[in-house]
């Protein structure tokens, strides 16, 4: 029997991969490619079966309570898709952000098959667990994936054939992926519309039960197709945008990044024609949308005072949005940020290291957004800003009138503030020593004595300190106290510095994706300085750079290497140490790659977004021509 093509070329590209080290360009999605090699780099062997196991029955309660929210939202489709899946022989998955399954239901003789590779519920399916599948490289990529018998990293996982699409909530942050699982040898081709449809609907559902204080935009270009759960919709605050669905973004020109950033104003020309089920809005590029509005009763989008935004409440068990622009982490990188979530949640203290701007607190946040705490406080105090005489205040509160200046209430103290949550400790190397010893009491008394107080408050606070020094070399230096530095730091984390990532060009691309607006492009030459350079200031550095080429060009704007901050501009040729051995021309191509990728596989689509021809990109950057090339799965 002639075998299925495809299934050939998976076979090809596996042994390619595996057995010869090659990268099986165009024989395999760009979406398996990269999840093979973010799991190759984390070491594992593609023979082995890995060890999944679900935490204790307390654990899987606990953590089915925490996402109580998202379970009952998702139900509907839970249902309708279990029905589907026992039909087909197969099993859909719900699981948390980070990839926890929390249902597995469906047929039951698939399901104990899936129950053997562990395809049950409390068991992490990220692909820093279970390598590449479809749940984990879903979340990673933050689109559906369909992941194919062989196509799976491990040998075991050869079984299973799945399609899994991310739930992001109305800040864009993941809070779930749906799953649809089947036996490889069964044809799935409906199953990745099912998902995505069915992920659709759960994401619109988040809108209905929240933000009763803003003003809620539903939008479709097709009036008839207004209310269904493709439509757009945008949520204001004042004039602000604070959140929205992926479809109300695409229909604007917009991603994620436009959260807080962008005013009603800066969306549309003039307010609303006609009222409730039968407004007309026009788009700023000249588009009449139809839309229907929902409004709190003060509120008069595009005109009238503009109320200052008010914080946004978050749906899905709670997260903290995302910042404006959204973190970029490597794959090792998202890998710590899970295993740090379940330190802080195990109440393991954790050590950042990392280079000034690497992104320590945006590490230590993200790690608070992962965690069982997420809807708890973040405290961050930074040891470093505070004079040493008022540090002692600030953590540990005082007393009404313990020092001059003292508030007449007294201060409850950081450490306080942060009870139930989490307290991170910045630039902690640069606390005094004779704090150390009192923050060290604090930690292993777990209780909190203000000053000027007697009473000692008990706290229950999960650790996390960072520092870009040595704290190793400052113990035994007689700079840092050794039973605090084993007391912080039970588990380190070494963040990356910029020039350190292994796909900068990948790196840089998505920083720029975050920031970008307007149809605003990278020269591919610009991309390749931006690549080359040593980046000292690492993200931030890396951050204000984009800003400031996002800010000095136009809508449409193909940035050339001039609008580059000097020091960027005059990398030519690059340092040595910062250039991967490949040179620039290999980093232009990277960039081109990984446009190609960000774009779905669309050629054309990324040549656009680049500025340079069709077949430029194909010529640069898709060895063997289009003919070969196949992105999409
Ligand atoms: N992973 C990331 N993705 C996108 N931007 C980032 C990331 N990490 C850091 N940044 C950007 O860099 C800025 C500095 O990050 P952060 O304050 O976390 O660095 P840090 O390591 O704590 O620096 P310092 O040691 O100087 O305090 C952030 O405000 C953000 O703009």
């Amino acid at each position: 029997m002639r075998q299925d093509p495809s299934r050939a070329d998976v076979i090809q590209a596996r042994h390619d991969f595996f057995d010869l080290g090659a990268a099986p360009t165009g024989l395999v999605p760009g979406a398996i490619l990269r999840s093979w090699q973010r799991c190759a780099a984390r070491g594992f062997d593609s023979h082995e079966r890995p060890r999944l196991e679900p935490g204790l029955a307390s654990e899987l309660r606990e953590l089915k309570e925490r996402n109580e929210r998202l379970i009952r939202l998702s139900r509907p489709e839970l249902e309708s898709l279990t029905r589907e899946a026992a039909e087909s022989g197969g099993i859909v998955i719900l699981t948390d952000g980070a990839g926890f399954v929390l249902d597995a239901l469906g047929d039951p003789g698939f399901a104990g098959k899936a129950a053997n590779v562990a395809l049950r519920p409390g068991v992490p399916w990220s692909e820093a667990s279970a390598g590449t599948n479809a749940i984990g490289a879903a979340l990673v990529e933050r689109r559906a994936v369909q992941v194919r018998g062989p196509e799976h990293y491990f040998e075991p996982h050869r079984i299973l054939s799945c399609a899994a699409a991310p739930i992001l909530d109305p800040y864009g942050a993941l809070v779930g992926a749906l799953d649809l699982t089947g036996q490889a040898a069964l044809p799935h081709d409906r199953a990745l519309t099912l998902v995505r449809s069915c992920v659709d609907q759960i994401e619109h559902r988040m809108f209905a039960e929240a933000f009763p204080k803003a003003e809620v935009i539903r939008l479709h270009s097709d009036p008839e197709r207004l209310g269904v759960a493709q439509e757009g919709v945008l949520v204001f605050e004042g004039s602000r945008l604070v959140a929205a669905n992926r479809h109300g973004l695409t229909l604007m020109g917009l991603d994620w990044n436009a959260l807080g950033a962008r005013s009603f104003g800066d969306l549309f020309d003039g307010g609303p024609k006609g009222e409730g089920e039968r407004s007309l809005l026009r788009s700023r590029d000249g588009r009449d949308l139809h839309a229907r509005l929902r409004r709190p009763p003060t509120v008069t989008p595009g005109g009238g005072p503009k109320a200052p935004p008010a914080p946004a409440p978050h749906p899905v068990s709670a997260p903290q949005p995302r910042r404006a622009a959204g973190p970029v982490f490597d794959a090792q990188t998202e890998r710590d940020l899970a295993r740090a979530a379940r330190l802080v949640d195990g109440d393991v203290p954790v050590l950042i290291q990392g280079e000034t701007g690497a992104g320590k607190e945006v590490f230590a946040r993200e790690v608070h957004r992962l965690s069982r705490r997420a809807d708890k406080p973040f405290v961050a105090v930074n040891c470093a800003a505070l004079p040493e005489g008022l540090i002692e205040a600030e953590l540990f509160g005082y007393e009404e009138g313990a020092f001059t200046g003292a508030r007449r209430a007294g201060s409850k103290g950081l450490m306080r503030e942060a009870d139930g949550g989490v307290l991170f400790l910045d630039e902690i190397g640069d606390m005094p020593l004779a704090l150390q010893a009192r923050l060290l009491r604090a930690v292993q008394e777990r209780t909190v004595t203000p000053l000027g107080g007697a009473k000692p408050h008990a706290i229950d606070v999960r650790l996390v300190s960072a520092t870009h020094r040595d704290l190793k070399a400052m113990t035994e230096a007689g700079d840092f106290r050794p039973d605090l530095y084993y007391r912080i730091a039970q588990y380190g984390f070494a963040l990356p510095a910029f020039r350190a990532l292994s796909d900068r060009a990948g790196a840089l691309a998505a920083l720029w994706g975050n920031i970008a607006q307007g149809g605003r492009t990278l020269a591919p030459a610009t991309l390749a300085r931006l690549a080359a350079y040593a980046w000292p200031g690492n993200h931030r550095e890396a951050v204000g750079a984009m800003r400031a080429m996002a800010a000095l060009s136009e809508p449409g704007e193909r940035i050339g290497p001039e609008l580059l901050p000097a020091a960027i501009r005059d990398v030519t040729p690059a340092p040595v140490a910062a250039v991967p051995p490949e040179g620039l021309e290999g980093l232009a191509r990277a960039a081109m790659r990984a446009a190609i990728e960000a774009a779905d596989g669309n050629v054309a689509e990324a040549a656009r977004r680049l500025g340079v021809s069709r077949s430029t990109l194909y010529r640069r950057a898709v060895p063997g021509g289009p003919r070969r090339r196949r992105l999409d799965g």
